[in-house]
């Protein structure tokens, strides 16, 4: 069955100096669709998601979300960060903002709902990744499982269009699962 296509690469080229980290890729990832890159350590795994928001720029190729072109440039960047969120290897929460806070600040502030609003999304999304009795504590009284369940609780209250989880390459040998559907 054909997808709706939701990210798609086009003879993708990336450099570091010398170093070709990303070579002629081409990818479709469609709609609601789960993809899980697996590859050894430094072959340019994480170097491709931060491509697909442009924390990297590429050299050659094209790079499309939802059938439009990513530009590199003001607006439309600010734009695609919101749609194209990523759950980083380090979850980066704030660390003097409760578990929460830390959920509820972007959808705040980027998508600027009201606080009850989004307090009570943040409060359903902990539920949905079985955290509801977390709201109340801070990051560091979480062990590092929950604290990445707490990042991806908080990249959903954006509801992004495209989610990308970094995961090192030793935790998927150690615990071989894949990205929940969301
Ligand atoms: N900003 C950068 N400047 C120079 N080289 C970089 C930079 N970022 C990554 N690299 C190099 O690009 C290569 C790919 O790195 P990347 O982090 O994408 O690998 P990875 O597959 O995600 O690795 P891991 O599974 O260990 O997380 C590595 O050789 C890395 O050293």
């Amino acid at each position: 069955m054909a997808v709706d296509p939701l990210v798609e690469l086009g003879d993708v080229n990336k450099y570091f100096g010398e170093l070709h980290v990303l070579r002629d890729v081409n990818l479709t990832v469609g709609k609601g669709e789960v993809v899980v890159v697996i590859g050894p350590s430094e072959s340019g795994k994480s170097t491709l998601c931060r491509t697909i928001n442009r924390l990297e720029t590429i050299q050659s190729g094209t790079i499309e979300l939802d059938g439009r072109p990513l530009s590199q440039e003001g607006r439309a960047l600010a734009k695609l960060r919101t749609e194209v969120r990523m759950v980083l290897q380090s979850f980066n929460l704030f660390a003097h903002k409760t578990v929460l806070q830390n959920i509820s600040l972007a959808r705040v502030e980027v998508r600027r709902r009201k606080k009850d609003e989004a307090d009570r999304r943040s409060r359903q999304l902990l539920d949905r990744v079985g955290l509801s009795s977390q709201a109340d504590r801070y990051p560091a009284q979480l062990s590092g499982g929950r604290q990445q369940r707490v990042a991806i609780a908080r990249a959903l209250a954006m509801e992004p269009k495209a989610l990308l989880f970094d995961e090192p390459t030793s935790a998927a040998r150690c615990s071989p699962r894949c990205s929940a559907p969301v």
